[in-house]
């Protein structure tokens, strides 16, 4: 099956600055992916690159099997959300709609009106007047109401109150469900991630530091809890991805099939996500933008 996304050595430098550095991806359809990682990771600048609005610096990415934006046919079976969920100030709800129908071949008028209703948005209503989630919805709208196969959103519900954002990403959930599709959002919230996503690309320093399903990634990472020399020694086969050092212990979050951890001298269990995620960012951060090390660590 094509892949909804895929990167190959992909680069991209504005000017001397390398925003993405080498980053290889392969996802494959129908995922949920969440796309984390610190500011200026280069998250909008992989979701811009993913809708064609901006070129590779060199490397491949090909989305649903071909050069993203390669033809109208192709940009109508992507849907994309600016950050800020950008709209026309001075058009009404109705407008947009009325915009979306004579853009779009494959618009859905019905699905768009059910939408707005169900967003409790009244057509007549100018967008500048809407407030930020009422912004968000007319803007998801839009872009599912093109029937598109995948939903690329920058950080979509990062101006919404905790109230507003559940409704927003059950809504998300909702339509990538109803349409079949597949969806890439980017977000700060690893709550939010954690809610609607089921695949999870960290980008940090410019690289993918890990990616792969939720699950998959949950099951082959572990939390290590012992003494410092204990952790600091683990077999072969092990990958270290953090360790932290407390008074009385260590914790070391690592990667391993589980049966190599087995019989260690060192407490096994099942890390959270934002626990594997911070891990990532926290490896790849230069030094001098990490978390403090505890007092012990910091006084040896
Ligand atoms: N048009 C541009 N010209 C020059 N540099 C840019 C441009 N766009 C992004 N950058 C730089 O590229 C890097 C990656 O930016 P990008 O916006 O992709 O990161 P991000 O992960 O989306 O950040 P944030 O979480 O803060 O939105 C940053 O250092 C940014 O300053």
């Amino acid at each position: 099956m094509t892949p909804v996304l895929e990167a190959v050595r992909l680069t991209k430098r504005y000017g001397r600055h390398q925003a993405l550095a080498d980053c290889d991806l392969h996802i494959p359809q129908g995922r949920v992916i969440g796309l984390v990682g610190p500011n200026g990771a280069g998250k909008s600048t992989l979701l811009n690159l993913s809708c064609g609005l901006i070129r590779p610096s060199s490397g491949s990415i090909r989305v649903l099997g071909a050069e993203p934006a390669a033809s109208p046919a192709h940009l109508a079976r992507v849907g994309f959300v600016a950050q800020d969920a950008p709209v026309y100030a001075g058009l009404s709800v109705a407008d947009h709609l009325r915009l979306g129908a004579k853009l779009n071949p494959g618009w859905d008028g019905s699905l768009a009106r059910r939408r707005i209703a169900r967003a409790g948005l009244d057509p007549r209503h100018r967008a500048g007047g809407l407030s930020g989630g009422q912004r968000a919805q007319l803007s998801l709208t839009l872009a599912v109401a093109k029937r598109p196969e995948l939903l690329i959103l920058d950080e979509p519900a990062a101006a919404l109150d905790p109230l507003a954002r559940a409704g927003f990403l059950d809504t998300l959930s909702e339509s990538v469900a109803e349409l079949g599709a597949g969806a890439v959002l980017s977000s700060h919230a690893l709550a939010d991630v954690e809610r609607v996503c089921d695949y999870l690309i960290v980008l940090a320093g410019s690289r993918v530091q890990v990616a792969g399903d939720v699950s998959a990634l949950l099951a082959d990472h572990h939390r290590l809890v012992g003494r410092r020399e204990d952790v600091a020694a683990l077999p072969p086969g092990v990958e270290t991805v953090r360790v932290e050092h407390a008074p009385r212990e260590s914790t070391a979050i690592v990667r391993a099939e589980r049966r190599r951890l087995a019989g260690g001298p060192w407490r096994v269990a099942t890390p959270d996500l934002e626990e594997l995620v911070l891990a990532y960012m926290t490896r790849a951060a230069p030094a001098t933008t990490r978390p403090a090390p505890t007092t012990t660590e910091a006084s040896r």
